[in-house]
């Protein structure tokens, strides 16, 4: 089941390093001066009909949850990129991985839901786990 932002917004203060990606999320898709970042004051509640109808202040949920890690070296991003690959396969849920020499950016959704479920909290705190 999808989370909603107020839901997902509760979750990643938890979850270290992370952050929304999406409709909800400040940045550069979020036009304008309107402020639309995760909040737990938005009402989640309404879904695409709510939404077509223009309800500005509604907060869809989010795409994606994502997270860039700095490591000492190309090595040791791949040694991660590693570890996390082989807790993907026990969980059978997969990081989209960015590698840039020592720089990794781990993204998780649910594919099969269309955006971000508790599948992917677990996945984010045990890439945490593994970042210790
Ligand atoms: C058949 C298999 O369980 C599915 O294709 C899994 C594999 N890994 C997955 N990973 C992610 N991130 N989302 C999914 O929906 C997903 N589905």
């Amino acid at each position: 089941m999808l989370l909603d932002a107020n839901r997902l917004a509760t979750e990643l203060e938890a979850l270290p390093g992370w952050s929304a990606v999406g409709p909800a999320s400040p940045g550069p898709r979020s036009g304008g001066s309107e402020a639309t970042g995760v909040t737990r004051e938005g009402d989640a509640s309404g879904g695409p009909a709510a939404r077509a109808r223009g309800g500005g202040r509604i907060r869809q949920s989010p795409d994606a949850i994502t997270r860039t890690v700095e490591t000492e070296s190309f090595p040791a991003a791949i040694a991660l990129v590693n570890a996390v690959a082989e807790a993907a396969e026990a969980a059978d849920h997969h990081p989209d991985i960015d590698i840039r020499w020592r720089t990794v950016t781990f993204s998780l959704s649910t594919h099969s839901a269309g955006g971000v479920t508790s599948k992917d909290i677990a996945m984010a705190a045990k890439i945490n786990e593994l970042t210790r």
